[in-house]
């Protein structure tokens, strides 16, 4: 019922002659968002809207799904809009998926680490996951939910159990650590497009900084030793500049104040990070984004660092490249907390 109240929202536009341009544009993929009526899910699924690689977007949230969907519906592009309420209707939202999105989870409050979140996040992306195991196991899984650094291996585990676990398919987004230090490094700097006030979607497209490790404080290392274009940058800068890196959730959690954290952002680089799977996916050479992901590079499973992607996903995790000393101190004293969390949501996925 919900479901097809929730497609008569967008059946003007799953009308559009698709075959008509079936010659000129990518394959049509099925994108779902979990967790779509939220802080992140709102806006990243408008910008999935947008987004000409998906002719299908499936968004499910445990509540509020139905305003989402006939809000988004309106936007004049191709993508079909369907919206699903309510855990009976997940597997419907899941079949036939390329990629799955998920922000479903609670946000932090000031005061709060990311790892005070385990406690509810993880049976959230616990039970999601168990449902994709089930409905789409060969889609590629971008895990939002935070503590990303315990809830990426708690997927593994479930899709281990289930049967259908694949490395190359499951991801950690961290792409809001880089779009962070792009920013503050251009800004700092003036590289790039950085001295121009304004600007297009992605004006630093120019810069880039990689940034490894996992996805939280000490454990989030950007590598400005690697950042181009090139800038002479003294240590105190780039000690403030890391600083400011692994802070930046923070510094938006405390600035909305009990309102939760980074939504906009996060939906922009959760945007950029689902694009680049499905130009992987669609065959484009070369696409490079770094993502926590399982990993052999260090000693620990998982670990971001650079992702070369493909049409299954991970085609080739690269190495670290040099690293500065303070990097390689960043990376000693990250090992021992990343280790823990990655740990602790192998423990909880088997354990209950
Ligand atoms: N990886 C990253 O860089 C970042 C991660 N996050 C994390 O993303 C998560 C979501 O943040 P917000 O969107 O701000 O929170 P929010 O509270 O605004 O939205 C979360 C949504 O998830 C839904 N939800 C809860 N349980 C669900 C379930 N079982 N199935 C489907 N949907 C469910 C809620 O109904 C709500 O609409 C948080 O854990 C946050 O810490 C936030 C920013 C950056
Ligand atoms: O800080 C938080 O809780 C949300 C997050 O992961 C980020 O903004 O990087």
């Amino acid at each position: 019922m919900m479901r097809s109240i929730l497609k008569n929202a967008s059946r003007s536009l799953s009308s559009v002659p698709r075959r008509k341009y079936s010659s000129v544009l990518p394959p049509g993929r099925k994108v779902v968002v979990l967790g779509a009526a939220g802080g992140i899910g709102q806006p990243l699924s408008l910008l999935m809207k947008l987004n000409p690689l998906v002719s299908s977007l499936s968004l499910y949230d445990i509540a509020g799904t139905p305003g989402v969907v006939a809000d988004i519906s309106h936007v004049s592009t191709r993508t079909e809009v369907v919206g699903y309420m309510g855990e009976e209707n997940l597997g419907k939202a899941l079949e036939g998926a390329d990629l799955v999105i998920i922000p479903a989870g609670v946000p932090r409050k000031p005061g709060m680490t990311r790892d005070d979140l385990f406690n509810i996040n993880a049976g959230i992306v616990k039970g999601l996951c168990t449902a994709i195991a089930k409905y789409c196991p060969h889609a590629l899984v971008n895990v939002i939910s935070n503590p990303v650094n315990s809830t990426v291996p708690i997927a593994s585990e479930v899709f281990k159990k289930a049967g259908t676990y694949d490395e190359r398919r499951l991801f950690g987004v961290t792409t809001l650590d880089v779009v962070r230090a792009k920013t503050f490094y251009a800004g700092k700097t003036k590289v790039g497009d950085a001295g121009i006030s304004g600007g297009s979607i992605n004006s630093y497209k120019a810069v880039n900084v990689p940034v490894v490790g996992g996805h939280a404080g000490i454990t989030i290392l950007p590598l400005f030793s690697q950042a181009t274009p090139k800038a002479n940058l003294s240590d105190e800068e780039i000690i403030a500049l890391t600083k400011r890196t692994q802070d930046g959730g923070t510094e938006v959690v405390e600035a909305k104040a009990g309102k939760g954290s980074a939504t906009l952002s996060m939906a922009y680089a959760g945007a950029i990070f689902a694009d680049a799977c499905l130009q992987g996916l669609n065959g484009v050479p070369n696409v490079v984004k770094c993502s926590f992901v399982q990993s052999n590079i260090t000693e620990l499973p998982f670990f971001a660092s650079k992702v070369r992607l493909g049409k299954n996903g991970v085609e080739e995790v690269l190495g670290l490249g040099p690293v500065s000393d303070y990097e390689k101190q960043g990376l000693q004293a990250l090992i021992p907390e990343l280790k823990s969390s990655i740990e602790k949501g192998i423990k909880f996925a088997n354990q209950s």
